[in-house]
């Protein structure tokens, strides 16, 4: 994603969240059938059309999406810290840190060109193994039953059929039915992401989570076809997706590009490749250090390692939302199943964002208990750094104690 084409946007994004606060519910109405082109009875998603959903479904896909939310869930419960720790760090002076969930946090899972079930687990099962108890879904109409199904094994507890930039609104704000959460995350286009980034003040987000990337750095040793393969997968998500080859072969540069015009006849998302290869490229570098230094400037969604010792490349990647390792771990693996998260930062936004995880439906309070003795020890300290601040309150409530 171009930071650009998110200014592009501002303008009818701001007026789409005056609009939602303004006239609540009834601008969510309007607005769907507007961008979505479909009359809604209700905006909540009712338990009978969840249920129903399953009928519609091939089993198949609904043990898929139950072996994915497994592996999602056993990845997430790795990255649990203890809910408190608490260590005396000098005699009389303990420290810690106790960790509490979010309240009630919102998902939004995109809906326009594609249905995304997988994110809903990777949303929700985050959420739910931080321990947040109220997880709110939101996704544009006509909803998939396959997502529905996603939301009830994943454990959403609240969901609506809106999209786009007012059903960020609809989170951030609050309207006459729907209550506002803490935190809104997932992905999402530029009218979705562009309401994150002009709602925060309401609710916090994740991080600009935009069209789908693609980094691939690549030496002499890579396999073209699958590179190829790797950067088709990302930019069938959106004309504005974007891949970009850093090799120091100029023998895989031109021999991916011949795999991706061979595989692109046949792909059924042709049209929207296309587009997103048009602002799409490849650098030929000097040397590996080069080609690594100018992926850390790129700081992809996604990175695929694709060189002779791998490890090695990646102790010196310093800036990529998820990293593939190897020939034989495609981007999509982490897409659905690996159990890691594909919720992620773009647009560069890796350099300063993590991808999601536990983290971020959790927040921690330090915690310190100090005793007389432990007050003993530092107390000089305060009173002495309270009164050089011209703060002599606080130096008073230390000389109380110890008089
Ligand atoms: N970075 C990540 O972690 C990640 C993960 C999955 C998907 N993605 C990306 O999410 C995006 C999904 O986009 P999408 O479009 O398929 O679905 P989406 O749900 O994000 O957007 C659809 C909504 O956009 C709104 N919209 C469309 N045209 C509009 C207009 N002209 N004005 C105002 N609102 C308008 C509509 O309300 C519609 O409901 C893709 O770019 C994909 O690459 C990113
Ligand atoms: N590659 C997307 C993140 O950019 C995630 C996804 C969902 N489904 C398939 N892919
Ligand atoms: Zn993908």
């Amino acid at each position: 994603m171009r930071r650009g084409s998110l200014a592009d946007v501002k303008e009818s994004v701001e007026a789409i969240i005056e609009d939602v606060r303004t006239n609540g519910d009834a601008a969510l109405f309007a607005l769907t059938e507007k961008f979505d082109k479909q009359k809604l009875s209700s905006l909540q998603i009712s338990p009978e059309a969840i249920d129903a959903a399953y009928d519609e479904v091939d089993p198949a896909l609904v043990q898929a999406l139950i072996e994915a939310e497994a592996r999602i869930t056993r990845f997430h419960e790795l990255q649990m810290d203890k809910s408190l720790w608490l260590e005396e760090t000098e005699p009389g002076i303990t420290l810690g840190v106790k960790t509490t969930p979010l309240d009630r946090v919102g998902a939004y899972i995109p809906g326009g060109r594609a249905a995304y079930p997988s994110t809903v687990l990777m949303t929700t099962v985050a959420a739910r193994v931080a321990g947040v108890p109220e997880i709110v879904l939101f996704t544009p109409p006509p909803v998939n039953p396959l997502t529905l199904v996603a939301l009830d094994i994943a454990g959403v507890t609240e969901a609506y059929s809106v999209g786009g930039a007012q059903a960020i609104a609809a989170l951030a704000l609050g309207t006459e039915t729907i209550r506002p959460v803490q935190k809104i995350v997932g992905p999402g286009n530029v009218f979705v992401t562009q309401a994150k980034m002009l709602l925060r003040e309401s609710a916090e987000i994740d991080f600009p989570a935009g069209p789908s990337e693609i980094g691939v750095l690549a030496d002499e040793s890579a396999n073209p076809a699958f590179i190829a393969a790797d950067i088709l997968a990302q930019a069938e998500h959106d004309p504005n997706a974007a891949c970009v080859l850093v090799t120091t072969s100029e023998r895989i540069a031109l021999d991916v590009g011949a795999e991706i015009e061979r595989q692109i006849r046949s792909a059924p998302r042709r049209e929207i490749m296309e587009k997103a290869l048009a602002h799409s490229g490849y650098v030929i570098a000097g040397d590996l250090d080069e080609a690594i230094d100018l992926m850390n400037e790129i700081a992809p969604e996604h990175l695929s390692i694709q060189t002779a010792d791998p490890l090695t490349t990646l102790g010196k990647i310093r800036h990529a939302g998820s990293i593939f390792i190897g020939p034989y771990t495609p981007v999509a693996c982490g897409d659905y199943a690996s159990g890691t998260n594909h919720v992620l930062p773009t647009a560069g936004y890796a350099k300063s964002y993590s991808a999601l995880d536990v983290h971020h439906f959790m927040k921690r309070s330090q915690v310190q208990m100090v005793t007389k003795e432990g007050l003993g020890m530092i107390g000089d300290v305060v009173e002495i750094l309270a009164e050089a601040e011209g703060l002599a309150a606080h130096a008073a409530s230390v000389t109380i104690r110890r008089s």
